[in-house]
């Protein structure tokens, strides 16, 4: 089932069991704008080349609409759609005055130079640049794309708007950034598995952890997970997947990867076949890389117990039907990776007011965002008896419902 299909078919279930009328129910799922631009870029060599750039700005009911922009060559409408989607009940779970988009263009990163990114960056900002705003739809980095994409969009839209820190979050430190937003969406995911595990009382000590994806996510969840004495026996990225079963030192990893820009050839574990990276025996595994790899083909046989949805849409609706008959615990995207766009909204939250908080503070104040979610999303699985994921869609989907019907129609 395509991304979009699945998230579809999620929202509706959730929309069922709140009872929602008919034409809300519609009213929630189509997009409020669509966009898609041809972004056309002269390489290094003289050749011209061509991309298609995408945004997809799902809901606005309750606030500006937000989310991140990916590169990648499997960017097409259909996920982008679904993401933005996602967006909207993710920024609603976290309770934070958002709405939901999300962007990307379809390219290779990894075969782009600086400049030729930098140009790629500086033309789709020129073309999206009036459909963007502090208060209609604020980007930020998502999958290929970091602090540096962001401070061109900043500065390209800046150009149209005068100089305006608040338009993009995940910014440089030096650009208006927050403290903290780096690290957000790995250090949210550390604390949502921690208020998983402590409800079944257990600890993230001495769990077992699979991670798929070594980059922004999985990096910093493997970092803050292992410093809170976890093991990761396995980590998987593009270029490979490794082994340790005695854990992974992640310090080591970390200044590995830096040099070689992968996790193949780290001498601190041994490799192992890619594709069998969700499948390795653990106690917990994290999909922190693409989406819908967790699927009918692999679902029986995936040996964690829990599973903590760090990257977007990782687990399709046949894998959900499989690993629930399997009593595998799934916590869901749209809770367990709020915590990049909950510190976006801190980002955006001191440009506005001008004025920087401390790291700490930053923390503490995720921890207090991601612990508030969890019991909301428990709430509403006590009150609908449902599992995890419909707890979530409920919680989300709820508040924006609400907020589009406070609103009105515009009659
Ligand atoms: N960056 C953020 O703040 C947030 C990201 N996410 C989601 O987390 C996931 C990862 O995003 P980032 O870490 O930001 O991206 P990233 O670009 O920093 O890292 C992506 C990682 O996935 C790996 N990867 C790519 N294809 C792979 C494959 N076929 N098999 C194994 N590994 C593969 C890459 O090598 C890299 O290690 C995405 O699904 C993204 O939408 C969700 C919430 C916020
Ligand atoms: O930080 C943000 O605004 C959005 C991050 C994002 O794209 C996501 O949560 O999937």
């Amino acid at each position: 089932m395509n991304a979009l299909a699945a998230t579809n078919r999620n929202f509706k279930l959730a929309s069922r069991l709140l009872g929602l009328d008919s034409k809300l129910e519609k009213s929630l799922l189509i997009p409020f704008r669509e966009i898609k631009v041809e972004c056309t870029i002269p390489k290094d060599d003289g050749t011209l080349a061509s991309f298609v750039g995408f945004r997809v700005q799902h809901d606005n009911a309750r606030g500006p609409m937000k989310g991140g922009i990916r590169y990648h060559p499997e960017v097409e409408p259909d996920e982008v759609n679904a993401l933005a989607q996602l967006m909207t009940w993710k920024t609603a779970v976290a309770n934070i005055p958002y709405g939901g988009a999300k962007g990307g263009i379809g390219c290779d990163p990894s075969k782009l130079s600086i400049s030729e990114l930098e140009r790629l960056t500086r033309v789709f900002t020129q073309k999206i640049h009036d459909l963007i705003g502090i208060h209609t739809d604020v980007p930020a980095p998502d999958m290929g794309t970091g602090p540096q994409t962001m401070a061109w969009i900043l500065d390209e839209y800046s150009k149209f708007h005068g100089y305006s820190p608040a338009v993009v979050t995940g910014k440089p430190i030096d650009l208006g950034g927050s403290l903290g937003r780096d690290a957000a969406t790995g250090r949210g995911v550390m604390f949502a598995t921690e208020a998983l595990l402590n409800e079944h009382g257990k600890s993230i000590s001495g769990q077992r952890f699979v991670i798929q994806g070594f980059g922004n996510v999985g990096s910093w969840a493997a970092k803050l997970i292992s410093e809170q004495g976890g093991k990761i026996v396995a980590v998987s990225d593009i270029t490979g997947a490794i082994k340790n079963k005695d854990g992974i030192d992640i310090e080591s990893l970390l200044n590995y990867t830096k040099e070689h820009r992968g996790v193949k050839g780290f001498d601190g574990a041994h490799p192992i076949d890619a594709n069998s990276i969700l499948v390795e025996d653990c106690d917990i595994l994290i999909p922190a890389a693409l989406g819908g790899v967790i699927n009918r083909e692999n679902a029986n046989e995936i040996k964690a117990k829990f599973i903590i949805e760090a990257a977007n849409h990782p687990t399709d609706p046949d894998a959900d039907e499989i690993l629930s008959k399997k009593g595998v615990v799934i916590l869901p995207d749209i809770y367990a990776n709020s915590g990049g766009v909950t510190v976006s909204y801190f980002e955006w939250v001191q440009n506005i007011q001008g004025f920087m908080w401390e790291e700490e503070k930053v923390n503490d104040e995720l921890k207090t965002y991601m612990n508030r979610g969890f019991k909301n999303m428990k709430e509403m699985c006590k009150t609908h008896s449902c599992d995890l994921r419909m707890g979530a869609f409920t919680l989300g989907v709820n508040r924006v419902a609400r907020a589009t019907v406070l609103r009105g129609w515009g009659a």
